[in-house]
């Protein structure tokens, strides 16, 4: 059994780059750029007032002064008046900031009659103008590469004028359950069967994090099926198979694919759950061969899955696989020498700190508490027994860097 780390290194390392696409703003939400992301535009692109008011110069407002209004400027209309001593134009947010004027006098701050305006309180040079270019200038690199792109990228793109933005290709994944007694949702159930869950969490999983789930049928659990089962990967960048990768006398996936051309990196983990975890190369596919129990596929899917796409869509690492810090509810026993993932509910004590408990049963074929969980408590393998209170680092679902 090898270390969950050392596995990890194993998988990421060498994971072809995906290919590149370029895509339509809406089309970019939650893609990884491939390129940094250059602004077409300044913004914003010309000095503008920040409110609604007079476009004056500063030094002509002093208390009681009037002023004459030449003209007016509504936005997307910029006036062609120069501002000049004792003048101004009438102006509005997002309004272009005449020649001449260097201030915004808002309207508050002024009496009008007519054509005349009179200051009641002074401005100061500058005042409640956004000059052109402060938030960001022609030719900036305003996203990097290796970005996922969040709603706020998309608004930062569009302001800077690139309605198209190249990205990673989704990275198109092959899910493989295998088993006898594997039936589809839907399907009349008979004894003996169950529901192969597991890819469609797994499925849903990568979808969520950008890749593209293709789920093939079961494989029944003969080595000839699941052989013919992992045909035709051609276009596939990964197959994950779920299941048959113990050691009973029909966990086949490893010797069924080693006859189909696998050649294996490695096979067991010191984990829990997921100790039979495989992986190897079908050609220039790599596969990953997930337990069958439908927690331990899923927390392999968050351990090692998820960082392979993300090393296959190029996006640059958060360096701690999104872990953070909580404190336990509860006292923990000693570990053994499996590093551990509990399923956890997580609440705030009075003072807003998070507070992980683990749920007291942890059988990975137990769908429910998973769903209903909000992370996982991560013990190392021979952690010593741990207190109520002590911190511990957890993953949360649905963990999202946004
Ligand atoms: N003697 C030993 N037995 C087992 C060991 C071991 O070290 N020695 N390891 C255990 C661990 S840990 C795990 S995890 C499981 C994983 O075994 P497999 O990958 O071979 O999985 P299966 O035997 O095919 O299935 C296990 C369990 O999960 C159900 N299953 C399978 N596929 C799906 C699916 N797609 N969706 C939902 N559920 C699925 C299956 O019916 C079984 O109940 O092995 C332990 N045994
Ligand atoms: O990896 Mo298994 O689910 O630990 O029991």
């Amino acid at each position: 059994m090898i270390d969950p780390s050392e596995a990890l290194t194993r998988i990421v390392s060498g994971l072809p780059l995906s290919g590149t696409e370029t895509v339509s703003l809406m089309e970019a939400a939650g893609r990884i750029t491939a390129a940094p992301v250059l602004a077409r535009l300044s913004n914003p692109p010309a000095d503008v007032s920040a409110m609604d008011g007079y476009a004056v110069r500063a030094a002509d407002t002093t208390a009681g002064a009037e002023l004459r209004i030449t003209g007016e400027a509504p936005a997307g209309h910029p006036s062609a008046e120069t501002v000049t001593a004792g003048s101004c134009v009438r102006i509005f947010t997002g309004s272009v900031i005449p020649d001449g004027a260097d201030a915004v006098l808002i309207q508050e701050n002024t009496t009008r009659d007519g054509d005349r305006l009179t200051v009641t309180q002074p401005v100061t040079s500058g005042r409640f103008i956004r000059a052109r270019g402060q938030d960001f200038t022609c030719g900036q690199p305003v996203i990097p590469a290796g970005k996922r792109l969040s709603a706020r990228d998309i608004g930062l793109a569009a302001a800077a004028n690139c309605p198209w933005i190249t990205v990673r290709r989704r990275p198109r994944v092959a899910i493989l359950s295998t088993g006898d007694e594997i039936c589809l949702p839907g399907d009349s159930v008979p004894p003996g069967s169950i529901i192969g869950s597991a890819a469609f969490m797994l499925g849903a999983l990568l979808k969520e994090a950008g890749a593209d789930p293709v789920i093939l049928p079961v494989a029944k659990d003969t080595a000839g099926d699941i052989r013919q089962a992992a045909t035709g990967l051609a276009t596939t960048d990964m197959l994950l198979t779920i299941g048959g990768a113990s050691v009973g006398d029909y966990d086949l996936v490893k010797a069924a694919l080693g006859e189909a051309g696998l050649v294996t990196d490695f096979w067991k983990i010191a984990m829990r759950p997921g100790k039979p975890l495989m992986f190897g190369h079908l050609g220039d596919t790599p596969v990953i061969g997930l337990p069958g129990n439908p927690v331990a596929a899923f927390v392999c899917g968050i351990v090692f899955v998820l960082p392979a796409l993300r090393g296959m869509s190029g996006e640059t690492p958060s360096g701690d696989n999104g872990r953070e810090k909580a404190r336990l509810a509860c006292d923990l026993p000693a570990n053994d020498l499996r590093f551990d993932h509990l399923r956890a509910a997580l609440t705030r004590d009075e003072n807003g700190i998070l507070l992980a408990t683990p749920f007291p049963k942890q059988d990975s074929g137990m769908i429910s508490p998973l769903a209903t969980g909000d992370a996982l408590i991560l013990r190392d393998a021979h952690a010593p027994a741990a207190k109520a209170g002590e911190i511990c680092d957890i993953i949360r679902f649905g963990h999202r860097d946004d």
